[in-house]
């Protein structure tokens, strides 16, 4: 609950990915007006998966309106993995190419930690390459995975200042809960990793004045898992059935049982329009600060 007793803010992703996605368009311009220099960001899609589909398509058209150049790759659903990696390792060494993400998930004969081990380091805007992962870890400049970003920024928004702040993080996936957990620390806060195997995850998550919920499951995290006035992070994206829209319909909803955590929280995503929209946007943050590394430009800070 906020200070004034009112229900929480709710924390609108999708106008915070809009701003961000303006203020990386100025800086697309200024980069081409100053070193003539045009981010390219390459997506591979494997196969024909309908949501995934849309998210290539949405990437797409978000990097054209930042000013980037996108490069789109749909291969057949029967794409051998060595074909997918000769495919990766041509975008490595295109210098037109300053970000690569393959779609996930891929299809079954892939290897999808042999496609992250593939891509370059230095083009990883996923940020999902271990040495990006090991760089987060030591405090040193790399790319960060987009979505926890994404999480951090929206943190950020609603309190500067976190250091101190108890954090605490359900899921411990390379995805999400992992890189959130580093993140938070970079901030000072004192952060738990709790998962499945956690004791009295209820109180444990009780004791969270930043609580980010990242397990895959519909409505785990309950209003009285919440303390008063605490920022609750949502980045559950589950579909469940909708009967109420009719027959064989579904919706999305999150982690966190939104109606009744808002009563409770200072602030809380919600599930869709929170952490969702900050995904493309932070791709396209990384695929801006990749760019300016490689040509050895100055990268924006603090975007
Ligand atoms: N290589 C990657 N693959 C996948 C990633 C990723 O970050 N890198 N993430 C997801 C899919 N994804 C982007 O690729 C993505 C998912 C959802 C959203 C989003 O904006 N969601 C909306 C709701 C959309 C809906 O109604 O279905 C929201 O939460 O508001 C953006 C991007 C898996 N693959
Ligand atoms: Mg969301």
């Amino acid at each position: 609950m906020t200070e004034d007793g009112m229900t929480a803010r709710i924390i609108d992703g999708k106008a915070y990915a809009a701003g961000l996605r303006g203020r990386i368009g100025d800086h697309v311009a200024r980069l081409q007006k100053d070193h003539g220099l045009t981010p390219g960001l390459a997506v591979v899609l494997v196969g024909n998966d309908p949501a995934s589909e849309v998210y290539v398509r949405n990437k797409g058209i978000a990097t054209k309106e930042v000013g980037m150049n996108s490069f789109e790759f749909k291969l057949p659903a029967d794409t051998s993995e060595e074909d997918l990696l000769a495919k990766v390792r041509e975008l490595n060494a295109d210098p037109s190419v300053h970000g690569i993400l393959v779609q996930f998930p891929v299809p079954d004969q892939i290897s999808q930690q042999k496609v992250i081990d593939t891509i370059s380091p230095d083009k990883d805007v996923d940020g999902l390459h271990p040495v990006n992962a090991g760089r987060l870890a030591s405090g040193l400049d790399g790319l960060v995975s987009c979505t926890p970003l994404g999480c951090l920024m929206l943190i950020k928004d609603v309190m500067a200042d976190i250091a101190g702040k108890n954090a605490v993080v359900i899921g411990r996936s390379n995805l999400v809960g992992k890189p959130v957990a580093q993140l938070l620390l970079k901030e000072n806060c004192t952060v738990t990793i709790a998962h499945s195997r956690t004791a009295d995850l209820a109180k444990v998550a009780a004791s969270a004045d930043i609580l980010v919920a990242a397990v895959g499951r519909a409505k785990m995290v309950k209003g009285d898992w919440v303390k008063p006035g605490a920022i609750v992070i949502d980045v559950g994206m589950n579909r469940i059935p909708a009967p109420e829209k009719g027959e064989g319909k579904t919706r999305l909803v999150g982690d966190v049982d939104f109606e009744a955590a808002k009563e409770v929280a200072g602030a809380i995503t919600p599930v869709p329009g929170g952490v969702g929209p900050m995904t493309i946007a932070c791709l396209l943050h990384n695929t801006l600060i990749a760019a300016c590394r490689q040509a050895g430009i100055a990268a924006p800070e603090g975007l």
